[in-house]
C-alpha cells in the first residue's frame, strides 16, 4: 500500500522504519545492502566523486510524510541536520491533505546556456549576424548532443542580448547569446556547457568578436515549478488561537516578508529548509537551486518573499510558491550516490518535472509550518523541544541518557548546552 500517511512513524526505531519501507517499496539487492549496512557512501565511491577525499560527511536522512500532491502520495526523503524541519513539513502536509492536498504545475524544462562575446567592431551587425544564423546555430548545438535530441530534448531557441548599451555604463558593451535547451530529465549543466562550448568558434566568426564565457545560467527562469494549497480556517486552529486568527497572522507574516528584505531573507530561509533537504537527498546540486531561488525572489528588482499567502472569498488561506527548479532525475551524482538512488526509489517520481513539483510543495509546507508556529506559540516551543536532543548530545550525553537529559531540559525550560552539561554531570555522578 503506497500511502504517505503513516501515523506513529516517528515513534518507531530506525530499524523498524527501514523494515516498513522495505515492505512498501521495491529496492534492488544492492540498495537494500546499502540501506541496512549503515555505510551510506563507500569511500571508494566518494574518492571517484570529488578530489582529495579523506572521508564522508553523513547527514540524517528523514522522511517528510503525509504529502498528497495532485492526488498522488509522496514520502519525501529529506537530508538535513536541523531538528523540527521534517516534523514541521509532515505536520503541514497532514493538514493540507485534509484540505485536498497540494496542486502543482511546471513549465517545460527549458534551461539557458550563455555565450559572452566581447569586442565586435559593430555590435548591432554582430547581433544581426547571429540572428540570421539562428537555425544553423541551433542545429550545430544539437549536433554536439544528439542523444538529448533523440530523447525529445535539445536546443530549441536562441536570443541575442546586448549588455551595457547606455553610454554612461561603467562596464564595457558586450553581446550575450542565450541558447534555450530542453534538458529532459537532467539538470543539464554539463549538457548545456558542451553545447555552448561547441558553438564558440562559429559565434566568433559571425560576430568578429572574442568569446569568453560559455556556461549555463543558474537563473533558470524558464524552468519553473509552482505549488498551491487552499486551507479552510478550521484546519488551522491551534491551542488558544482560532483558525481565522492563525490565517490572518500568516497573511500578515507574508506581508512583512514582502515589504522588508531583513524579514524576507529569514522567511525564505524557512522555505529553503524544506527545499534543500530533498534536493540534497535526491543527489541534486543544491547550490544551483539556492542561487536560482534567491535571484527569482528578487526578480522585481527588490528581494522579497518567495511565497504568497492570501485569503480567498470563502475565507480560506491560500498559499503559492513558484521557483526555478533546475533539478534532475538522472545525471550528476544522482545515479552514483547509493543513498540518492534509494531516495529516488522511495520518492517514486517519473520525471524531473514531477520532482520539481514535489520540491516546491515541500517548500510551501515548510514555510507555513514556520509561520504558523511564529504567529502562535513562537518558534521555540516546537523547534527547541526537538532541538533538545542535539543539545544533550553536544553536552556529552549518550545512549539512553540523551532522551532523559532532553526531557529535563524541556521541563526546566532551559534548552541550552550549559544547562545540559550540568544535568549530564549530575546524571553521571
Ligand atoms: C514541531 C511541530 C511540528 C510540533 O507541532 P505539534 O502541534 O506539537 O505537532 P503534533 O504533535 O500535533 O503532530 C502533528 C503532526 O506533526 C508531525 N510531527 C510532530 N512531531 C513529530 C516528530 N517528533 N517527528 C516527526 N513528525 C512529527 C506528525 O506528522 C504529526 O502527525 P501524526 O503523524 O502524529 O498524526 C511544530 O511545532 C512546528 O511545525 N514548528 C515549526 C518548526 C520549524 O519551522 N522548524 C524550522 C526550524 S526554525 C527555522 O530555521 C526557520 C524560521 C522559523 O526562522 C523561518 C521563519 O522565520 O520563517
Ligand atoms: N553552474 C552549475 O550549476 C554547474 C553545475 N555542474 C554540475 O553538473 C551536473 C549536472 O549536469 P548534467 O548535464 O545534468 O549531468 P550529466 O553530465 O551527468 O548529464 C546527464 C546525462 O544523463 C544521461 N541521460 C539519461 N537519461 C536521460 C534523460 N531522460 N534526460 C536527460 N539526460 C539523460 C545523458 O547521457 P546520454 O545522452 O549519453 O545517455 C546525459 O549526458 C551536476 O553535478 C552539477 O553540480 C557543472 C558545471 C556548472
Amino acid at each position: 500500500m503506497n500511502t504517505s500517511r503513516i501515523p506513529g512513524f516517528y515513534n518507531m526505531t530506525v530499524e523498524e522504519r527501514r523494515e516498513l519501507l522495505m515492505d512498501m517499496h521495491t529496492f534492488t539487492e544492492e540498495e537494500k545492502a546499502h540501506f541496512f549496512s549503515g555505510e551510506a557512501l563507500p569511500a571508494e565511491t566518494a574518492d571517484k566523486m570529488i578530489e582529495n577525499v579523506i572521508g564522508t560527511f553523513p547527514l540524517p536522512l528523514g522522511l517528510g510524510l503525509n504529502f498528497l500532491i495532485n492526488g498522488k502520495e509522496y514520502k519525501v526523503p529529506m537530508a538535513v541536520e536541523e531538528p523540527s524541519v521534517v516534523a514541521s513539513a509532515s505536520y503541514i502536509a497532514k493538514m493540507v491533505r485534509e484540505a485536498g492536498g497540494f496542486t502543482t504545475e511546471a513549465t517545460e524544462r527549458v534551461m539557458i546556456g550563455q555565450i559572452q562575446i566581447v569586442g565586435s567592431p559593430d555590435i548591432q551587425a554582430a547581433k544581426e549576424a547571429l540572428l540570421n544564423e539562428k537555425e544553423s546555430l541551433i542545429e550545430d548545438a544539437n549536433a554536439a548532443y544528439p542523444s538529448l535530441v533523440a530523447r525529445g530534448g535539445g536546443a530549441e531557441d536562441l536570443e541575442v542580448r546586448i549588455l551595457n548599451e547606455a553610454s554612461d555604463s561603467p562596464y564595457g558593451q558586450m553581446i550575450v547569446l542565450h541558447l534555450y535547451i530542453n534538458t529532459c530529465d537532467a539538470m543539464g549543466a554539463n549538457i548545456i556547457n558542451t553545447m555552448v562550448e561547441s558553438l564558440a568558434p562559429t559565434v566568433e566568426k559571425l560576430t568578429s568578436g572574442k568569446v569568453y564565457l560559455r556556461i549555463l545560467s543558474n537563473y533558470a527562469d524558464k524552468c519553473l515549478a509552482r505549488a498551491r494549497c487552499v486551507i479552510p480556517p478550521a484546519l488551522l486552529e491551534s491551542e488558544g488561537f482560532t483558525g481565522e486568527e492563525v490565517r490572518d497572522g500568516v497573511v500578515h507574516a507574508f506581508e512583512f516578508a514582502a515589504s522588508d528584505p531583513y524579514r524576507a531573507v529569514t522567511h525564505n530561509k524557512g522555505i529553503m529548509n524544506g527545499i534543500d533537504p530533498i534536493v540534497i537527498a535526491t543527489g541534486n546540486d543544491w547550490r544551483a537551486v539556492e542561487a536560482g531561488a534567491h535571484a527569482y525572489a528578487a526578480r522585481s528588482g527588490r528581494y522579497s518573499s518567495m511565497t504568497t499567502w492570501s485569503t480567498d472569498e470563502a475565507g480560506n488561506l491560500v498559499g503559492e510558491l513558484e521557483l526555478p527548479m533546475s533539478v534532475g532525475t538522472v545525471g550528476g551524482a544522482i545515479r552514483v550516490h547509493p543513498m540518492a538512488k534509494i531516495a529516488h526509489s522511495i520518492l517514486d517520481v517519473e520525471s524531473a518535472r514531477e520532482l520539481a513539483q514535489v520540491i516546491v510543495s515541500v517548500g510551501l509546507a515548510q514555510n507555513l509550518g514556520a509561520l504558523k508556529a511564529l504567529v502562535t506559540d513562537g518558534i521555540q516551543k516546537g523547534h527547541m523541544a526537538l532541538h533538545s536532543r542535539s543539545v544533550a548530545i553536544a553536552a556529552g550525553a549518550n545512549g539512553e541518557m540523551i532522551d532523559i537529559i532532553a526531557e529535563q531540559l524541556i521541563k526546566a525550560k532551559e534548552i541550552r548546552v550549559g544547562k545540559a552539561k550540568e544535568l549530564v554531570e549530575n546524571h553521571t555522578k
